[in-house]
């Protein structure tokens, strides 16, 4: 059993998230009734001070900016300065150049510690060819684990990529999380959401990233299945799912191991 949920819940980690002004909201209360503590904060003139003095920085691309992009950049660099973990959410990378450009320059800019990304974001940043379909995974032909792994190596990340059954890499080594609930892709942010969680059991297990993300994935589809019993649908699904984030207990999930190696 992880003993992770309890120490973010004792720690209760300062998750400062860059994101979009679709989910800010869900954002901030899915952590709050995780036991994490959020911060938006995406000014340039603060973003880097608030960076280093957080537990970790969420970088959100959903709705960027100009300003919020070069922001973003100086947010990720304080928090290597500070040592604490980077998540990079790509949201709807392939949809635009504007967001292919943006991801490439925050990939050369700052150690990301976890890329949390659909299938067609990670084509997007692997650069596979896919149909994109704005923030949504589109369609596309590709072996994502393979790709995925790819892309962990080439940035020296975790990659988690998910949908039905997430897949978790870290360039060697491979996990799949299966659970949660269609619904969960007919409510917007769940994606975004699950970007901050990582990041909030990153906070507490930075000294093994896969295994924490391991245990954020696997947490938040039992989060998913359990609050689908309560509502399928989607208005009430989204309040059950918040409640459920504050009800999970480590005897809820449990921590997979990685499957296999995976191939080179
Ligand atoms: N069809 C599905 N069945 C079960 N879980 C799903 C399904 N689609 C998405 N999820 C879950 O919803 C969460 C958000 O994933 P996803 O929809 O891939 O992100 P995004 O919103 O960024 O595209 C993840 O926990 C994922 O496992
Ligand atoms: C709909 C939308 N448009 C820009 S950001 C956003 C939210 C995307 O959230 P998620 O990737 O979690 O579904
Ligand atoms: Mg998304």
């Amino acid at each position: 059993m992880s003993k992770l949920l309890s120490e973010l819940r004792e720690r209760r980690p300062l998750v400062h998230c860059m994101t979009n002004i679709v989910v800010a909201n869900f954002q901030a209360n899915g952590l709050l009734a995780l036991g994490a503590s959020p911060v938006m904060a995406d000014a340039p003139e603060e973003a880097g001070e608030m960076a280093a003095a957080a537990s970790c920085t969420v970088l959100n691309i959903g709705t960027l900016h100009r300003e919020s992009l070069e922001a973003m950049e100086m947010a990720g660099k304080a928090a290597n300065g500070a040592g604490n973990p980077v998540v990079l959410d790509p949201v709807g990378a392939g949809a635009t150049q504007f967001r292919r450009d943006a991801v490439s320059r925050l990939l050369g800019a700052v150690d990301v510690t976890l890329i949390r990304c659909n299938a067609g974001e990670l084509a997007a940043i692997a650069g596979v060819d896919w149909q994109a379909s704005g923030v949504d995974a589109g369609d596309g032909d590709m072996d994502t684990e393979t790709v995925a792994a790819e892309v962990a190596r080439q940035y020296g990340c975790v990659v988690a990529v998910t949908g039905e059954t997430d897949a978790l890499t870290d360039g060697q080594r491979i996990v799949r999380i299966s659970g949660g609930h269609p619904v969960m892709s007919r409510i917007t942010g769940a994606g975004c959401l699950l970007s901050a969680v990582c990041g909030a059991f990153l906070s507490v297990g930075k000294d093994d990233p896969f295994r924490s993300v391991a245990a954020a994935l696997a947490l938040y589809k039992a989060a998913g299945e359990r609050a689908a019993e309560t509502s399928s649908l989607p208005g009430s699904f989204l309040s059950a799912f918040i409640d459920r984030l504050a009800l999970l207990g480590e005897e809820d999930f449990a921590v997979p191991e990685p499957a296999e190696e995976v191939r080179a």
